[in-house]
């Protein structure tokens, strides 16, 4: 469907100089703009309300002059659509209210792993979790920090962890993570290596605490032992879908992935560890018709962005 006839609709975004960099790539620029799209760069630091005009905004910045410029904008534009709003993302800027819109959904055979927030570093001896299990920093900001996670393998890897931040149980599953990826009306469910199952016996030997950092965007990662990546089957698609609906309803979001596991222990059993708001969609086949056409959605109001 063109947009040719009519004016082109002009989205602005306000991107960091990364997500910009990997996001705003030629091919989205020239499919977009031959679909009536435009995308506009936004300067933040100027007020938006002197830019434009736009039919959208598009963002993915956290600091609060950003916030109040954005809040300016759409009290005096309360018809334009805001990708997305901030609240829906805070949400996700933290580990622990991330995960609870899991649990709040009460899907069958879904939940995330036990977790808990640790505050301070001292006094972790009597954890009521079971090891191996994986520290994660609590604020999920895009920093290159927020994504540095560390394998603990007995009490003496809790020695060292920065605080504030997440404790859970790494649940053994198969080395295969389920990445969906959510654009409005659009939903795709992707294979991705992670991390290889730790066994009883391999746990013995295991000393202390592992740093890793985003191990599914490496290629070489899991696999080992015969790797039944590419025989490890999707979750059913029902599942997805139920998850995908229930978390849109309940994050007031519309651009986002989220990963999930199958429980090891029992198959039937699905997890989800991790929930991003606008992740990597470059990676994903045919991503410049799935923005463009998602854009158009929210330009003609056939998607609620929220709160404006
Ligand atoms: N509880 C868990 N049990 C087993 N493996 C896990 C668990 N949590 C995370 N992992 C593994 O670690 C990887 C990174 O964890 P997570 O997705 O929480 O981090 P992230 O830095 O937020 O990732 P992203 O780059 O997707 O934002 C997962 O993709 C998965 O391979
Ligand atoms: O650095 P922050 O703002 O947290 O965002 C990251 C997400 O957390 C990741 O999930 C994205 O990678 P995936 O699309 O593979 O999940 C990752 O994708 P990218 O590295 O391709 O931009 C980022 O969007
Ligand atoms: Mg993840
Ligand atoms: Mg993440």
């Amino acid at each position: 469907m063109s947009n040719l006839s009519s004016k082109p609709y002009q989205i602005g975004y306000a991107l960091t100089p990364k997500k910009e960099q990997t996001f705003i790539v030629p091919s989205l620029l020239s499919y977009a703009s031959q679909n009536g799209v435009v995308l506009t760069k936004i300067d933040p630091t100027k007020p938006l309300i002197q830019q434009g005009p736009f039919d959208c905004i598009l963002h993915k910045l956290y600091d609060s002059d950003w916030k109040q410029n954005l809040q300016d904008f759409a009290s005096r534009n309360p018809n334009i659509p805001i990708i997305a709003s901030p609240e829906s993302i805070d949400i996700l800027r933290n580990r622990i209210s991330m995960l609870e819109t899991v649990s709040k959904l009460k899907i069958n055979n879904t939940g995330v792993p036990k977790q808990i927030t640790i505050t301070e570093v001292t006094g972790l001896e009597n954890l009521k979790l079971n090891f191996p299990l994986i520290a994660k920093p609590l604020d999920a900001d895009g920093s290159e920090t927020s994504h540095k996670l560390h394998l603990i393998f007995d009490k003496d890897g809790l020695n060292n962890l920065t605080a504030p931040l997440v404790l859970q149980e790494f649940v053994n599953h198969g080395g295969v993570v389920f990445k969906v990826y959510v654009a409005g009306k659009y939903f795709r469910c992707v294979k991705r290596k992670s991390l290889p199952d730790i066994s009883e016996e391999k746990l013995v030997n295991l000393k202390g605490s592992l740093p890793f950092s985003q191990v599914s965007n490496l290629a070489a990662a899991g696999g080992g032992e015969g790797c039944k990546f590419e025989k490890t089957e999707m979750p059913p698609e029902s599942l997805v879908k139920e998850l995908v609906e229930g978390l849109k309803e309940e994050l007031r979001l519309n651009l986002f992935n989220f990963d999930v596991i199958r429980d090891g222990k029992n198959k039937e059993n699905y997890l989800v560890i991790d929930i991003n708001y606008f992740p990597g969609y470059a990676k994903m086949p045919d991503f410049e018709s799935v923005i463009t056409d998602f854009l158009r959605d929210v330009v003609h109001k056939d998607i609620n962005c929220g709160d404006n």
